[in-house]
This record gives C-alpha cells, sequence and structure tokens, in this order.
C-alpha cells in the first residue's frame, strides 16, 4: 500500500522503494531508508545493484515504479563522478552557475561564491579554469557550485572514485568537517568500505540486483573525525562487518 509522505519533509526516505525500468529491469525492490538532516549515509554494495539509481530517484531524475519517495525537493545538491565543469569558465563562474540560474542578485552571488570556494579550500583559484586544476580541485569546485545553493539534502554518487589515494583521503577529511559544519542530510555511494565507514553515520550494505537492503552498520564516531581513526581497531572491526555483509555472511 502507498503511503502518503508530504515532499517538504526535511531530507530523503524512501518507503518500500523498487524501481523497474522500462525494459523490465528490476533494479531495486523494497528499500525503507531515512537520512534525515545531521545523518550521513553511504550505500555500499556490488556493481549493477542499483546504487545509482537510488540516487536518481532521490533526485526526481528517474521516478519510482512502486512504494514512496520523498524529498526536500527546495534544496537538493547532486555530485557526480565527474566534476561535470564548464572548460570555457572560470572557477568563480562555474561556482556561480545555479545561482545565476536560479537568478540571484549579483552581489548575493559575489557573496555566495567566495563563502563556498573558500569552505571547500579553492581560495586563490578563483580565476583558474578547469583544465588549470588537478582532479581533486575540480571535484572540491564541484562540491563549491552545490554548497552555494545551501543543500538540505546531498547526493553524492561515488564522487572521488576517479581521484587517487592521498587527494581521496585529504578529500574525505574536508567533506567530513564540511558535514560537521553544515549538518545535510547526505546519501553516498561508493565502491570503498574505508570512505563510507570514515564519512558516516551508517553504512548501508545493499544485496545484488534488485537491490535490497542487507544491512545497516551505524559509525559510532564523533565529527569532526580525527583522520587518525582510520588505524583504530574500531574502526577496522566496522570494515570488516561491512565486508562481511557485502559477502552474504551472517553476524
Ligand atoms: N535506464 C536504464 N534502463 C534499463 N536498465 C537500467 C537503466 N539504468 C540502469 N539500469 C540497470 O539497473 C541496474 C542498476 O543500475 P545502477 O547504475 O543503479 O547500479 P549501480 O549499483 O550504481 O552500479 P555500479 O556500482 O556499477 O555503478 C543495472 O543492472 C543496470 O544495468
Amino acid at each position: 500500500m502507498a503511503v502518503a509522505i508530504p515532499e517538504t519533509a526535511a531530507g530523503l526516505r524512501f518507503v518500500s522503494t523498487g524501481m523497474e525500468y522500462p525494459d523490465g529491469t528490476v533494479a531495486l525492490e523494497g528499500v525503507d531508508l531515512d537520512v534525515r538532516p545531521g545523518q550521513f549515509v553511504s550505500v555500499v554494495g556490488p556493481s549493477g545493484c542499483g546504487k545509482s539509481t537510488l540516487l536518481r530517484l532521490a533526485s526526481r531524475l528517474e521516478h519510482h515504479t512502486s512504494g514512496e519517495v520523498a524529498v526536500d525537493p527546495h534544496a537538493l545538491a547532486y555530485v557526480f563522478q565527474d566534476a561535470t565543469l564548464l572548460p570555457w569558465r572560470s572557477v568563480k563562474k562555474n561556482v556561480a552557475l545555479f545561482c545565476e540560474l536560479r537568478g540571484d542578485g549579483k552581489a548575493d552571488i559575489a557573496r555566495r561564491v567566495q563563502e563556498a570556494i573558500d569552505l571547500v579550500g579553492l581560495t586563490g583559484f578563483e580565476n583558474h579554469y578547469p583544465h588549470q586544476l588537478s582532479g581533486g580541485m575540480r571535484m572540491r569546485a564541484s562540491v563549491a557550485r552545490c554548497l552555494t545553493v545551501d543543500p538540505g539534502v546531498f547526493l553524492f554518487d561515488e564522487p572521488f572514485g576517479a581521484l587517487d589515494e592521498i587527494s581521496r583521503q585529504k578529500l574525505n577529511d574536508d567533506l567530513q568537517t564540511l558535514f560537521h559544519a553544515q549538518k545535510f542530510a547526505a546519501l553516498f555511494v561508493t565502491h570503498s568500505i574505508a570512505e563510507a565507514v570514515y564519512l558516516s553515520t551508517e553504512v548501508v550494505v545493499m544485496s545484488g540486483r534488485p537491490g535490497r537492503i542487507l544491512d545497516r552498520v551505524p559509525v559510532p564516531f564523533a565529527y569532526p573525525r580525527d583522520p587518525q581513526i582510520r588505524y583504530s581497531e574500531e574502526f577496522a572491526h566496522l570494515c570488516a562487518r561491512v565486508s562481511q555483509s557485502l559477502a552474504g555472511k551472517e553476524h
């Protein structure tokens, strides 16, 4: 039975959500998941289990075929694996894009853009063009562009998967600091168990297609997180738990 949920509910909610593509591919089945402001939920699962589909349903790029999806529609941000910057625009102009599309005033845009650029650590690179930046810096610009609209819900589709390990860890450090400061609702797709545990309040493990939730692993570390927790016994234990769930082992 469909459950009516107001669209303006803060954060994001899936209730018995299923998705069957027009060609008959059943990508998701019976997903129940709540992501409230101040929660950072990572999703891990085998390739093709419907992780990106989950994000697309949340963003309304695709429409679910069963159950419900409720999302605060006013402030949704989506970061893709590719930074999707416009090559002919400087960092400053790329970061300004969403505010310009929204029709904000010039002074307001300038303030929001500078704040976002400072928050992601790109101060001094405002007038650089995308080809003059490293992969990590391009992702920072992409995140900054989202921050300008004060997102209540932040969707991430494996944003750091293409980066080298050192850049990825640095971006993870900065993202969890940002999350601590802004307290948005985050749904983060990744193939890295360590990244999921390091960033999240909860790691959701999905089964192979059709994707269903197999396990939920709460992560108890307080924010802002000390990068050294990655070497702690508790961290290793949590990673092992996620890994075992992925392998279909009971606890
Ligand atoms: N537009 C589409 N039409 C039909 N099937 C689709 C469509 N988009 C995705 N699928 C299928 O739905 C399933 C889930 O795809 P999705 O991209 O959500 O998986 P994923 O978990 O994000 O995969 P990966 O980890 O490899 O990125 C896959 O079997 C995929 O082939």
